[in-house]
């Protein structure tokens, strides 16, 4: 009996050594097939630092600093030239760092998708433009497009100037109440960006109060989804499933969507009463060509649904995604550019002068009454110095895209399926375009000086097919800060912020 018990446990530890022995050799297999696949030869072929087995180039940088892209702008691509690689463990980037490399990848959408990255976003912004591809993407850029004319930043233009108003007040208060301390303006700018392009996307409405729980939500939204990107550990699911953050993340999707939803179908409302009223006032013999108008000042939504009656595909829920889209796409970009606005030009009073004399010669000294579209195209020295914020400091420094099938770049192949990280940020900074890059000089952009620039050496706006639809950026940034006048002679930068 226990021989017979012997010669079993015997055999269990035969079996346990077997496999401890033959997984390892499986997974070195795999790894050597792999490390010989056509992929890996041909990212290998790109310059970069040698990968460790498995770990990549993972332990060369602290790869979850919060500067890490920045200190793989200047070192990495300064080391390795223009289009450089870099493996996270077993997954490969490929960056791309100047105008010309940039140009041939950004100049077509054949080639590339949205990143994987992006799809954490995927249940709030669905299958919106920002996050689409192909037919779809092309489609409703094509019916977003329109609501960016010039013409409707006519009627945007009251909502900047109340909601700037609203800001500059906010922000003499806390200089006021904390003088001679540090203020945080991204706070303050984040507030005003995003009433601004909430009230812009979905108009004044009913639900004022819920507005206001909906942009909580999607700030603190935002907030988990930068979260998750920077810990990639929380991008795979199981793990992020038994977060809190999870349940938190849920909540505020749930409620942002009550809100969109509500707006959609109270603006359909006001829409189709609008259409009731024109019809019941006609004559049956008069065509009339002009389109109906939702009752209250006119918003992007209306747009939209204007759009879905004559006929484009676009229903309630496709509706809600562009909505929510634009309050997406629309309120860090510009919130983190003012703040870096406000700094730089507390940090360079000439500069901050000479803003404040551009404005006082536009506005004629009556700086009460409201700025108008003809005041904003006036104010070019302001236009330079935010054109130079932007250099300095993109609010989107890098581009995250998937190479859909293989593309020739630089001299390199980059096969399909791999990410390539356009960087705006070492673009910007790289001495031969822009001679001692650090330095604010928003004479830079003076027209004598830009003529002979490359057409991507600036693209903070990102370039090509998928550029930025907010190309008249200047009402957004602009118009909060043009209110500030007071404001911005009292600010300056602490020492410690110098360094
Ligand atoms: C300072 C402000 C802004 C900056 C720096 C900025 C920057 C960018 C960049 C870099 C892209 C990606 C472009 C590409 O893939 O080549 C983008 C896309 C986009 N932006 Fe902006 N943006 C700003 C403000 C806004 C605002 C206010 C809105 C709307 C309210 C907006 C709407 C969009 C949309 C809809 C896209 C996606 C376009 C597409 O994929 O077809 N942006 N933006």
């Amino acid at each position: 009996m226990s021989s017979a018990l012997n010669n079993v446990n015997s055999l269990r530890t035969d079996v346990i050594l077997s496999i401890w022995l033959i997984l390892p050799a499986i997974a070195i297999f795999y790894y050597w097939k792999w490390s010989r696949s056509r992929t890996v030869r041909l990212i290998n072929a790109i310059p970069g630092r040698k990968p460790l087995p498995l770990l990549g180039n993972l332990l060369h940088w602290d790869v979850f600093s919060e500067d890490f892209y920045r200190d793989m702008a200047t070192s990495w691509t300064k080391k390795y030239g223009p289009i450089a690689r870099v493996w996270f463990g077993p997954r490969p980037f490929v960056a791309i760092a100047s105008p010309e490399l940039a140009q041939k990848f950004l100049s077509t959408t054949k080639h590339y998708t949205m990143a994987n990255d992006f799809s954490l976003l995927g249940d709030w912004l669905g299958n919106s433009l920002f996050l689409s591809t192909g037919a779809h993407w092309k489609n409703r850029r094509r019916l977003v497009t329109p609501v960016f004319h010039i013409q409707n930043f006519d009627s945007f233009i009251d909502i900047f100037n109340e909601e700037s108003s609203i800001c500059a007040a906010e922000f003499e208060k806390m200089i006021e109440t904390n003088p001679d301390k540090e203020i945080n303006v991204t706070r303050v700018m984040t507030q005003c960006a995003l009433n601004i392009i909430c009230e812009s996307a979905m108009g004044q409405t009913k639900l004022e109060k819920e507005k206001q729980v909906y942009i909580s939500n999607v700030q603190r939204y935002c907030q988990i989804f930068i979260r998750r990107v920077q810990r990639p550990w929380l991008s795979i699911n199981w793990i992020y499933r038994m977060t809190s953050l999870r349940r938190e993340y849920e909540r505020c999707l749930s409620v942002m969507h009550a809100f969109t939803n509500k707006v959609a179908r109270e603006r359909r409302e006001m829409f189709e009463q609008s259409v009731k009223k024109n019809s019941d006032q006609l004559p049956n013999d008069v065509i009339v060509d002009e389109k109906p108008k939702s009752t209250s000042r006119f918003a992007m939504v209306d747009r939209l649904i204007e759009a879905s009656y004559e006929g484009a595909d676009l229903d309630d829920t496709g509706i809600r995604e562009e909505i929510n889209m634009l309050t997406f796409a629309g309120h860090d970009t510009t919130s983190i550019a003012m703040g870096w606005f406000l700094y730089l030009i507390a940090k360079h009073p000439t500069h901050q002068q000479m803003i404040v004399d551009e404005l006082d010669s536009v506005f004629r000294g009556d700086r009460d009454r409201p700025c108008t579209l003809q005041d904003v195209s006036e104010l070019q020295y302001m236009e330079r110095c935010i054109k130079e914020t932007l250099r300095l400091y993109p609010s989107v420094p890098v581009l995250v895209r998937k190479v859909s099938q293989d593309i020739e770049i630089g001299g390199y192949t980059i096969p399909a399926g791999v990410t390539v990280i356009p960087f705006f940020y070492y673009i910007h900074h790289d001495p031969d375009l822009y001679p001692d890059p650090e330095a604010f000089k928003p004479e830079r952009f003076f027209p004598e000086n830009s003529i002979d620039r490359h057409p991507y050496a600036f693209i903070p706006f990102g370039a090509g097919p998928r550029h930025c639809l907010e190309c008249h950026v200047r009402p957004l940034v602009l118009n909060p800060i043009e209110v500030f006048t007071s404001a911005l002679q009292k600010l300056s930068v602490t020492e410690e912020f110098f360094n």
